[in-house]
């Protein structure tokens, strides 16, 4: 794990969307417990979707925590947090979107569950000099396989979503093509997890990528994976979009 996540925390609130309460003080970690924070409260505005990338209070405390030094390193300027919507056109810039794709009642998986703490509780945030992202994930009890443990397809499901945000950002649009994965120690609900990935190489539309799953101490390597990212051709693109219509 990346030493830089040891680095102190700060009481600085740096949200990238544009929040009444930016760079308002925050908590003084060590002395007081955790506040209520709900995202709507902290960056609703009008017309913009939720962000459910912004602590919450079902986050714990090692959650908060690591959610704190990497807002810290946003500072420096090497990393960014990537707001998270419901709906996966929010991501998509209108310049990017085919004809067919208009916003209907549909939701990304992993925000899938509205209630707070029972799902897919993550935040990422991308180094792009260093070309990985890295995400913070806090499974929760909806996304139990053995008793008591996180499914390995939550598992597979956060890794994709993870390193799939990695290709986005080098290649633009791009599928899954092939995942592979290792488990290695299963993750128990609740806990939290270190979702470490970045891109080995580029050839032409390929783009392969690698990630780590590792527990927050750095102590545990839950998992460890392979992918390939096909950047979509835009011709076979528009013919898909033809038969859609
Ligand atoms: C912020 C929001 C977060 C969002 C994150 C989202 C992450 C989630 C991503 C997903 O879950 S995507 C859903 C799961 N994936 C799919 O459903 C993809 C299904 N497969 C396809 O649609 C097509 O196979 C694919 C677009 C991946 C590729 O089809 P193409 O027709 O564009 O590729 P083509 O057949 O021309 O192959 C291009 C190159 O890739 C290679 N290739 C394609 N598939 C491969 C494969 N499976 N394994 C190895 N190589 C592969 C192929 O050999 C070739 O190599 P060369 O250029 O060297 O000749």
């Amino acid at each position: 794990m990346c030493t830089r996540l040891r680095a102190p925390i700060t009481n600085t609130c740096v949200h990238t969307c544009v929040c009444p309460h930016a760079n308002a003080p925050l908590r003084d970690a060590a002395a007081h417990p955790v506040p209520p924070r709900s995202p709507q409260a902290l960056c609703s505005q009008p017309g913009r979707p939720k962000d459910y990338a912004l602590p919450n209070a079902s986050w714990s405390r090692d959650m908060l925590d690591l959610y704190d030094r990497f807002l810290a390193m946003t500072k420096e300027g090497l990393w960014k947090r990537i707001p998270s919507y419901n709906n996966v056109l929010d991501h998509i810039p209108e310049s990017m979107k085919l004809a067919h794709e208009k916003k209907k009642d549909t939701r990304l998986f992993l925000r899938s569950i509205e209630a707070e703490g029972v799902g897919f509780e993550y935040v990422m945030f991308l180094n792009s000099s260093e070309k990985r992202v890295v995400c913070l994930f806090q499974p929760g009890s909806y996304l139990e396989g053995h008793p008591g443990f996180a499914h390995g397809g939550s598992i597979a499901t956060i890794i994709d979503s993870t390193i799939g945000s990695c290709a986005i950002f080098v290649a633009g649009r791009v599928m899954t093509a092939n995942l592979s994965i290792n488990y290695m120690s299963p993750v128990p609900l609740g806990s939290v997890v270190l979702v470490d990935s970045k891109v080995d190489k580029v050839e032409g539309r390929k783009v392969f990528l690698s990630c780590k799953v590792q527990s927050v101490d750095g102590g545990t390597l839950h998992a460890e994976a392979t992918a390939l990212f096909i950047q979509l051709d835009a011709t076979k693109s528009q013919k898909q979009q033809a038969s859609c219509q």
